[in-house]
């Protein structure tokens, strides 16, 4: 049988997730994979991402390698997907989530709460810098760009005490061991969908040649990884509908014994920030696990009307 062709970035964040799953392809089906790579504009220019539409714009060159049937199938960080449906294309699997946490890489060891106030520390995200600012730590945010080495090397070269990145990201790049503290979701609500992946083909229902392509991706998906962040997803949709604040969000899936007559639950906690850590809406729900993505509508209504909302006209205040 013919190898499938797994479209990927360069980077080698992309390389090792989308290695990864062509692995677990392979263990599964017996399928070979070959990785074929695709070069974005966001890769080849220098420019600002938000000036190309952020990070979106990588993960359109790889579906239109898709549509253009150029590549069988792609592997997306599921927290830079954009939450609304691709024409033609299907997530066929969402694999069993990395730990979805924050972690900070600090200098000489330290964690958050020992690190003087006053000193830097750097990240690129409105969501992580205004979870920090709201801590009260007296530290000072340092907006910061690149890849993952790149950030990593502001502090080992001095020029940062700390940086917080995903946990995910760092165990995919084999540099767990540099993290000196997980942050708990209590202080730092991790992004929706960070920690899993979105595996990615054409629609077999519109393109019936695609489903050999999705029975053999199929089989990497695990139900409980799909619920959480179809919950923390459908609360993000929402919130965007009435609210562009920064937002954190983690479902965690909460197993029910059957022999007691119960059932599996979701468990979603969700913040939505001002920019400048001053304010923020925060609750939580539980509901049944197959009623996720109505978890995250029902909570994101909620926190709208408790003033999530107001964030954000704050913001373009
Ligand atoms: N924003 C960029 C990005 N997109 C996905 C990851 C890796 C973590 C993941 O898969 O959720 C990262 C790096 C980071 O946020 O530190």
């Amino acid at each position: 049988m013919i190898a499938l062709r797994l479209g990927t970035r360069a980077s080698k964040l992309a390389t090792s997730q989308s290695q990864w799953v062509a692995d677990r392809v392979t263990e599964l089906t017996g399928r070979q994979v070959e990785l074929v790579h695709i070069t974005t504009d966001g890769d080849v220019s220098t420019a600002p991402l938000a000036s190309m539409g952020g990070v979106g714009v990588f993960v359109s060159a790889l579906r239109e390698a898709l549509l253009a049937g150029e590549i069988d199938f792609a592997v997306h960080s599921l927290k830079d997907l954009p939450t609304a449906d691709a024409a033609g294309l299907v997530i066929a699997a969402v694999p069993q989530r990395e730990d979805p946490r924050d972690a900070l890489v600090a200098r000489d060891g330290l964690v958050l709460g020992e690190l003087p106030s006053g000193s830097k520390i750097g990240t690129g995200s409105p969501r992580r810098a205004a979870q920090l600012r709201a801590l009260g730590l007296g530290h000072e945010i340092v907006e910061i760009r690149g890849n993952v080495d790149t950030r990593l090397r502001k502090v080992t070269d001095g020029e940062l005490d700390a940086v917080v990145l995903a946990r995910a990201g760092l165990v995919r790049l084999g540099r767990a061991d540099e993290i000196t503290e997980t942050l708990d979701p209590i202080q730092m609500l991790p992004a929706p969908g960070q920690g899993a992946l979105a595996v990615e083909c054409r629609d077999p229902d519109t393109d019936p040649a695609a489903a050999d392509v999705f029975a053999a991706l199929r089989g990497l998906d695990d139900p409980w990884t799909r619920a959480a962040v179809a919950a923390e997803r459908a609360l993000l949709a929402t919130l965007e509908a009435g609210c562009s604040a920064p937002v954190g969000a983690l479902g965690e899936p909460v197993e029910g014994d059957p022999e007691a007559g119960e059932e599996d639950e979701l468990y979603l906690r969700a913040t939505v920030l001002a920019t400048d850590g001053t304010a923020a809406v925060r609750q939580s729900m539980t509901g049944p696990l197959v009623e996720a993505e109505m978890i995250g509508r029902k909570l994101a209504a909620e926190m709208l009307a408790d003033g999530a909302d107001l964030l954000m006209q704050e913001e373009s205040a």
